[in-house]
């Protein structure tokens, strides 16, 4: 088995929460607030996802005092211009320095009835544009019962993966749906099953180097206190962080994990 190389990340995604006033005083605080604990950001990478009203102040920050976080957008649109009310565009997203954009986010898939064809084609918009998507996967609770842990999380990244070719870099986010904002986390022996089970599909669709590489985080619930079950997992890279990426104190915490798993 090859060497484990994946540089751990950590992802905020603030959903839709903080204005772009807002976001410039997280930001700031929250990079004042790692550098003083002493966090090595290349050890692990963070990164977070503001609004799209938020990108333009928070690339200004970034760029303007050297922040070494990454950003980018929660969605992004199938289409490259034109007549789409209300869509944001990958050529947009990429003029505002985003490294990532989230896609296929289960409130995306059931509020905005995101199929996994129109995921697909986000999926392929994005890498277009050099932005590196995090594809967000995961079942319901209705699912587990049905299908068990893997089943439809696996279906639906190799949707996700139609148009993705073995140079792409991608991120997979395996965020059971029971778990998202309910308190109630996944197991880290959970967690690890159902990434190891997409690491073989990712080895399947795009060959092993890709799943080699490729980072799998975890989401649903992820706090300070739990977050180095899911880190000492051998297949899971990080975090996708909902809730506790809009608390400074605890999402650095979660950051940094390394002091929880004594790495
Ligand atoms: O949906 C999530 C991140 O994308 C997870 O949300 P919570 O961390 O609030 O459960």
């Amino acid at each position: 088995m090859a060497v484990n190389t994946r540089v751990p990340l950590i992802a905020g995604n603030w959903k839709m929460n903080l204005d772009h006033l807002q976001a410039i005083a997280f930001v700031q605080k929250l990079a004042w607030s790692l550098k003083d604990a002493g966090h090595d950001f290349t050890s692990t990478e963070v990164a977070v996802f503001p609004p799209f009203t938020d990108l333009r102040s928070v690339q200004t920050l970034v760029a303007a005092d050297k922040l070494p976080l990454a950003y980018g957008g929660q969605d992004v649109s199938t289409q490259e211009s034109g007549a789409y009310t209300g869509e944001i565009s990958a050529a947009f997203l990429a003029a505002l320095e985003c490294q990532y954009v989230l896609i296929g986010h289960s409130e995306r898939r059931t509020l905005h009835n995101e199929t996994d064809e129109v995921v697909a084609a986000k999926v392929t918009a994005a890498l277009k544009h050099n932005l590196v998507p995090i594809i967000c996967v995961g079942e319901t609770a209705a699912d587990l019962e049905l299908h068990g842990p893997s089943a439809v999380p696996v279906a639906q990244l190799k949707a996700a993966l139609a148009g993705v070719d073995n140079a792409a870099d991608i991120v997979v986010a395996y965020e059971p749906v029971w778990a998202i904002g309910s308190g109630q986390a996944a197991t880290p022996d959970q967690a690890e099953q159902v990434a190891a089970a997409l690491r073989t599909t990712l080895a399947e669709v795009l060959g092993q180097d890709v799943a080699d590489k490729t980072r799998i985080l975890y989401g649903g619930s992820v706090k300070g206190v739990n977050i180095a079950g899911f880190m000492k997992e051998p297949n899971v890279d990080g975090a996708l962080v909902g809730g506790a990426s809009l608390d400074i104190t605890e999402f650095s915490s979660i950051v940094r994990f390394q002091k929880h798993v004594g790495l």
